[in-house]
């Protein structure tokens, strides 16, 4: 069940409100936990933040935030990637949406839900979301579970093309902030945009070619001293003006949890491309934790077209989307010990 929002404010990039009640309510085709979500509404004190001419950073705040969304969000977080369902009131029809990780300010008490959401011009709910104004209502319902990362999960390669780097952001939310068991988790991203504004002011943690022209693999990054490492750019690059909102994202990640998150930036328009060397840079390295069932995992998400090459087609069954035979390059390289997610 959805619930209705009401329009305070406008803003071409809108952030609004949310709440949830507990009342429950079976849309999805797959087994997750679902509950229904309450009017949110466009936020006035939260403007909506462009990342790019092609998509906005949206804040969603509940009317009153009296911490009944806070648990369920808490649970989700804790397990996985998760969604939320977007409803367009007009057409009844609604699309997912993959929550941002909380501003560190938010983590306690604030309820706020912050999307990054492309715009397509001839994208039904995306078009809409991106006309609503600041304080303007908006139905919600959610969260589903879309992948569960095992507590047993240490590493995990993320392969995110355009938005999927939301879901990427938070797998490592979610799999850095638990419980250090004397062994620090790490995630790798591979993130791959169309065009170089998504991405600006983004650098390559752990690039494929080394300036010489010769490969550093994870390894030589892991245990090369600190002044190699520092090869990064300063950190007064990371936030120069005109940084993507979603590049800022990544780097307060790596802020949170250093040596502990590392991206690599692949643009179309640059003729640069995820391929077989980038995965396995990253997965060669990953050795020391093969043995355990779901210690390594490999996440991709993106448009169909991207996951489709990577891993293979996700397939359609019984009205159930289920994750269809591995195939693409990911199969190719006949990896093993690694859990592979196509969301
Ligand atoms: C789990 C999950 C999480 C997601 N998270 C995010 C997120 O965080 N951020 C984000 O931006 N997106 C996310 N998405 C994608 C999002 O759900 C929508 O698919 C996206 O916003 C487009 O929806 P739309 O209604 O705007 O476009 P639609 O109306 O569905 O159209 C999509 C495209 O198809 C074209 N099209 C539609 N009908 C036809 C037709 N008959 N013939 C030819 N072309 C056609 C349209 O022109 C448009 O370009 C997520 C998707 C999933 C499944």
């Amino acid at each position: 069940m959805f619930c209705s929002l009401e329009v305070v404010e406008s803003h071409p990039a809108a952030s609004c409100h949310h709440h949830i009640d507990q009342t429950f309510d079976v849309l999805f085709p797959q087994p997750a936990p679902v509950v229904a979500a309450d009017p949110h509404y466009i936020d006035g004190c939260r403007c909506g933040e462009p990342v790019s001419a092609t998509g906005s950073l949206f804040t969603l705040k509940p009317p009153k935030s009296d911490g009944s969304n806070l648990e369920v969000y808490e649970d989700a977080w804790k397990t996985g990637v998760w969604s939320v369902m977007f409803k367009q009131p007009q057409l009844q029809i609604g699309r997912d949406y993959t929550p941002l990780p909380p501003v560190s300010s938010n983590v306690n008490g604030d309820e706020c839900l912050r999307f990054f959401i492309r715009k397509d011009p001839f994208g039904e709910v995306s078009r809409y979301l991106h006309s609503l104004k600041i304080g303007a209502p908006i139905e919600v319902r959610g969260p589903r579970v879309e992948c569960e990362i095992p507590p047993e999960t240490q590493t995990i390669l993320f392969i995110a093309g355009g938005t999927g780097i939301a879901p990427a952001l938070q797998a490592g939310h979610t799999l850095l902030r638990r419980p250090d068991k004397g062994h620090k988790p790490r995630i790798h991203i591979l993130w791959a945009t169309r065009q170089r504004e998504d991405c600006r002011g983004g650098y390559n943690d752990h690039t494929s070619a080394a300036p010489n022209g010769t490969r550093w693999s994870w390894l030589f990054r892991l245990f090369s001293s600190s002044q190699q490492i520092a090869k990064a750019p300063p950190s007064e690059a990371k936030i120069a003006v005109g940084t993507s909102a979603v590049v800022k994202e990544l780097e307060a990640l790596k802020a949170q949890y250093p040596g502990q998150v590392t991206v690599e930036y692949f643009v179309d328009e640059e003729s640069t491309f995820i391929g077989k060397r980038s995965i396995l840079d990253f997965t060669n390295s990953a050795t020391f934790s093969l043995g355990q069932r779901n210690r390594n995992m490999i996440l991709i998400s993106g448009p169909e077209g991207f996951i489709s090459y990577m891993a293979g087609p996700k397939q359609w069954a019984q009205g159930m989307e289920l994750q269809g035979p591995l195939q693409g390059i990911i199969k190719d390289l006949n990896l093993h010990g690694w859990a592979v997610w196509k969301l």
